[in-house]
């Protein structure tokens, strides 16, 4: 089952990075839709080559083979295509010499390394499906996932983006603990925990004084001893409007990736290149990223319009009306979570004028802002999409 040779006519994929929390949300999905029927999985380790390999291919326990060397070059140059979601040091060391080595395979990967490299495309079908067959008609060998913040935001608003609808736009994030990684998730956590623990006796009597309570909060958010080490900060009960480099010019990288990688997304050309900025903004919510947007439209569209481009846009996209019980229900990371759907609501015209709307998008960060792109690239890269 994971020989690194073909043992049938299904083509072998190199898996990297598959238990990681990108490549487990992968694998789960990759199960679910019953991805390895099609395809003869090869899995590596960065840590425990020789260990056996996991049956997700329907294989019996202890009968999928053995892990492979994640850093054995040759091994990994028999593959015709390789998916990784290790992270972007092993791509930044392993991807070069793989290519040194002659290998012409097609490289997938949940990485930020490659994405805005000229030889790249950045993968997210059903908003560029022509950008990736242009590619694989040319040769193009790079196929990389989006930030999982441009990939949701174009998810649940794409259909204005590809119908030439947006002038530019302004996007404020907020931005799930996970993007952080699994260290990030359990911190959040074990801080709320900690927090609850220093007024649970308060908590417990309805009479004792809120004042007191908020004050005992935030002495314990102030405490040295509150586990901040992956943050940097305390994140439980406060927000951190900073996400990744600090660029030096006032932006963070997480912003700066925002206009470079929508428009590479789109496949638009300096000429054609929509103005889009914003802020970044971590926040307690643990796996989705949600936005506050700001469009100018290149026109005055009604709003049940603007509404039935963005629904029929793909069959992710879901408009939530702009009521306070729809809002409520539909429009939240508890909402979002697990599920593949975008809800996109509190569409209004603004006060700015006509062309100015406001847009509320969530999207599970780990689907459809990391593994589900890679998962469907695999498809259409083998065939089968
Ligand atoms: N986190 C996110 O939201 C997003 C991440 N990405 C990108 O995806 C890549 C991977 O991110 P992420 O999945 O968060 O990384 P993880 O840290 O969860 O996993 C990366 C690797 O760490 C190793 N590892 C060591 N200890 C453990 C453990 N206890 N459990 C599981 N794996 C372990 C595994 O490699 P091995 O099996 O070889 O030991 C695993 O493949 C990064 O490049 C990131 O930028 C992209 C979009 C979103
Ligand atoms: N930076 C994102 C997560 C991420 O991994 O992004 P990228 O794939 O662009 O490095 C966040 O913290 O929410």
């Amino acid at each position: 089952m994971t020989s690194p040779a073909a043992t049938s006519s299904t083509q072998s994929v190199g898996l990297i990075g598959w238990r990681g929390m990108v490549g487990s949300v992968l694998m789960q999905r990759m199960q679910d839709e019953g991805d390895f029927d099609l395809i003869n999985p090869v899995f590596f380790s960065t840590s425990n080559a020789g260990g056996d390999a996991p049956a997700f291919a329907g294989a019996a326990a202890g009968d999928a083979g053995k892990l492979q060397d994640a850093y054995d070059v040759e091994t990994l140059a028999k593959l015709p295509i390789i998916v990784t979601a290790q992270g972007g040091d092993y791509t930044s060391e392993v991807y070069p010499k793989l290519r040194d080595a002659g290998w012409d395979g097609l490289w997938i990967d949940a990485a930020s390394t490659l994405r805005m490299q000229d030889s790249s495309i950045i993968v997210l079908d059903p908003v560029n499906r022509d950008v990736i067959d242009a590619g694989l008609a040319r040769g193009v060998k790079e196929f990389i996932g989006g930030n999982c913040t441009v990939s949701c935001m174009l998810m649940g608003l794409g259909g204005l983006f590809k119908n030439g609808l947006v002038e530019w736009g302004t996007s404020m994030t907020y931005q799930a603990a996970s993007g952080g990684g699994a260290r990030h998730m359990r911190e959040l956590l074990n801080q709320f925990g900690s927090l609850n623990a220093a007024v649970s006796a308060e908590l417990a009597d309805p009479a004792s004084a809120i004042l007191e309570i908020d004050r005992k909060i935030l002495a314990q958010q102030r405490n040295p001893e509150l586990d901040s080490s992956q943050f940097g900060v305390p994140l439980a009960g406060s927000v951190i409007p900073w996400i990744d480099k600090d660029l030096g010019n006032g932006q963070s990288k997480e912003e700066w990736k925002a206009p470079a990688e929508t428009n590479k997304i789109l496949g638009l050309s300096d000429d054609q290149r929509i103005p889009f900025d914003g802020l970044c903004v971590r926040i307690g919510a643990m796996r989705s990223h949600s936005q506050a947007l700001t469009l100018k439209l290149t026109e005055d569209l009604p709003v049940a319009e603007i509404e039935r481009i963005i629904d029929a846009d793909n069959e992710w996209s879901r408009v939530v009306p702009n009521t306070k019980e729809a809002t409520m229900e539909h429009l939240t990371p508890v909402a979002a979570s697990g599920t593949l759907e975008i809800p996109v609501g509190r569409i209004r015209k603004l006060e700015m004028g006509p062309e100015y709307i406001s847009a509320f998008t969530v999207g599970d960060q780990l689907l459809w802002g990391a593994a589900e792109p890679l998962r469907r690239m695999l498809r259409i890269a083998t065939g089968n999409l």
